[in-house]
């Protein structure tokens, strides 16, 4: 069945996602703010300040006008950088009502702590609300190559209407219930590969990666179990799927600003070269704060902070998390889970 959708946000991700919509034979408004790129996407048919390599589906209608981009969808993506997203919303709060809303947005908002979701059921409260994350680097979706993502939301008619509207033979779309720890695996995953880029920048071997990503992993289902996610999210795409996709892939722009970190370029040098959101950068001093605050132990953000806000050596900062006290492997046992079930 043809649905009526709008994608707000015409960057890496939103473009990605209103192509294989698209491609499935949506009508697809794709809202960005350029009036010069969306005559673009318009009449050329791409994207030519994100993907001038990939043409895209010549149905696809972009435009500047927000209102017009939602006036007849029945669902509408979100995928602007976190920092945008309310502000993003507020003006559409009477045009967005009643409808189903999915954020594809990977950050947590400044001062609020809040996530995306819950700033939407915030503006929007008739709004049906769901979250798409997974390992989906947005390059590798616009070339076709094979991937899964997750769509999560309490609500089941959503997550069948999401699986029903983006799923092809190149894309495979898993549901989830656990709303919160989806989202938060996607928010928190990037600080890591933060991690990540500056260690594969340092020369460290397999090793090394294994560890920091497994680490990763223990530190970012701790601190979500504490906030109330289920630990089990943590196991599926949208938590360790999408961890080893941006701690692994040059592609990721989190991992790219932790490179350029790890060969002596500033934050800001490496913001600036980058031209694109790297959400990880103000995940770290969020995640950092709120940690201090619950008393939840993240050695590796804690790390990172001493190096990138703290202007710390590195090698200081290695020595002392390698030095640092003897921990158990695994936090969670099969009794502990099974009596939070
Ligand atoms: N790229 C990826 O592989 C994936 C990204 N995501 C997540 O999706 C979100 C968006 O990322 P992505 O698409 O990659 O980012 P990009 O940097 O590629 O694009 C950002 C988009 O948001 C727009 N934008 C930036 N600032 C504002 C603002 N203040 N108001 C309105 N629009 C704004 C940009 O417009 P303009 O071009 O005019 O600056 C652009 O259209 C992030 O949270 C990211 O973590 C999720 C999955 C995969
Ligand atoms: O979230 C992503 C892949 O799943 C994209 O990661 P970056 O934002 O680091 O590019």
């Amino acid at each position: 069945m043809k649905r009526i959708v709008a994608v707000l946000g015409g960057g890496s991700f939103g473009t990605a996602i209103a192509n294989i919509l698209c491609h499935n034979g949506h009508q697809v408004k794709l809202w960005l703010r350029d009036h010069q790129l969306a005559d673009h996407i318009n009449h050329q048919h791409v994207n030519n300040r994100y993907f001038p390599d990939y043409p895209l589906h010549p149905a696809l209608i972009a435009t500047t006008d927000p209102v017009q981009a939602v006036a007849d969808a029945e669902l509408v993506f979100i995928a602007t950088p976190s920092k945008a997203f309310r502000a993003t919303i507020h003006p559409l709060q009477q045009q967005l009502a009643g409808k189903c809303i999915v954020s594809t947005t990977k950050g947590i908002e400044a001062d609020s702590f809040m996530l995306m979701s819950q700033i939407l059921q915030q503006e929007i409260p008739t709004a049906k609300v769901g979250v798409l994350s997974g390992p989906n680097l947005a390059k590798e979706i616009m070339a076709k190559g094979l991937t899964a993502t997750v769509i999560a939301s309490a609500d089941n008619e959503l997550r069948q209407l999401v699986q029903s509207v983006l799923h092809c033979d190149y894309f495979r779309v898993y549901g989830n219930d656990d709303m919160f720890g989806v989202e938060l695996g996607g928010a928190l995953k990037n600080i890591y590969a933060i991690v990540a880029g500056m260690a594969e920048a340092m020369g460290m071997g397999a090793n090394t990666k294994s560890m920091l990503i497994t680490r990763a992993l223990a530190e970012m289902s701790r601190f979500a179990v504490n906030m109330g996610a289920n630990p089990m999210t943590f196991i599926g795409l949208a938590g360790v799927g999408d961890l080893i996709v941006t701690c692994m892939s040059p592609l990721s722009r989190n991992f790219q600003v932790g490179m350029a970190l790890g060969q002596g370029k500033s934050l800001e040098d490496a913001e600036a070269a980058l031209g694109q959101i790297a959400e990880g950068v103000n995940t770290l001093q969020l995640v950092k704060d709120q940690a201090d605050q619950i008393g939840v132990y993240m050695p590796l953000v804690s790390g990172l902070y001493e190096v990138v806000v703290m202007k710390q050596p590195v090698e200081k900062v290695v020595r002392s998390l390698m030095l640092g006290e003897q921990k158990t492997d695994v936090d969670f046992s099969v009794t502990e889970l099974l009596a939070r079930q």
